[in-house]
């Protein structure tokens, strides 16, 4: 496996304008990364390769959830929840990675999940806060990302979750899960 290779070859899976933004949630990720015990050559891959399906047709999406037994209750959901999944399983069968902690950041950082490794939170909240990203509320998620990051997934869990429901739409039930326990993490943390 050579980074280059990958670089590459994600890179011709998307528009220029989402490569973009890939170049842009790696340099984000690595300032999050600072300070913090984690590989930073994780933090790259991870953070290159986490939209990597994002482009990818509807029907090859569905075909992967299928065909790697993934959750099929997704089907039910946006689409856009499909390529974090399907990433982590084209990642370990095209690129050999086994690391599950990389893996792991790529399948859940759409939606989160509860109990979040430093590298899923930091390739979380990097896809979210990159400065590319312009939206109400957004600078008040940056200030709290550089002091604490569960603070700041709380905040940008509460934001998506508001934005769906103000959009009349479903919201994929490990959010919420997240969002509670993130909740209670940081209430934890404000008590003590
Ligand atoms: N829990 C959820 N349930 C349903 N849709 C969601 C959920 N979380 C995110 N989304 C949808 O996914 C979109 C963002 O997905 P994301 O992977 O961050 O893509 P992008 O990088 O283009 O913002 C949101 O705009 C929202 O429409």
């Amino acid at each position: 496996m050579n980074l280059e290779q990958i670089i590459q070859a994600t890179k011709e899976q998307m528009p220029l304008s989402r490569w973009e933004h890939t170049l842009r949630v790696r340099d984000t990720a690595m300032a999050l990364a600072e300070g913090e015990s984690v590989d930073l050559q994780k933090v790259e891959l991870a953070a290159i390769l986490h939209d990597y399906c994002k482009f990818w047709p509807a029907e090859k999406l569905m075909a992967q959830i299928k065909e790697n037994n993934l959750p099929e209750e997704l089907l039910l959901y946006n689409k856009e929840l499909w390529h974090g999944p399907v990433g982590a399983e084209i990642a370990r069968k095209e690129w050999a990675i086994e690391d599950e902690d990389i893996l792991n950041a790529i399948r859940y950082h759409t939606t989160g999940r509860p109990g979040m490794s430093p590298l899923e939170k930091i390739i979380f909240l990097a896809d979210y806060i990159e400065p590319g990203r312009q939206f109400p509320g957004i600078d008040k998620v940056r200030q709290m990302a550089k002091t604490n990051m569960d603070q700041a997934l709380l905040q940008s869990l509460d934001n998506t979750i508001t934005f769906l429901i103000e959009k009349r739409q479903k919201v994929y039930p490990l959010t919420l899960i997240t969002r509670n326990y993130y909740l209670e993490q940081v209430m934890l943390q404000e008590r003590s």
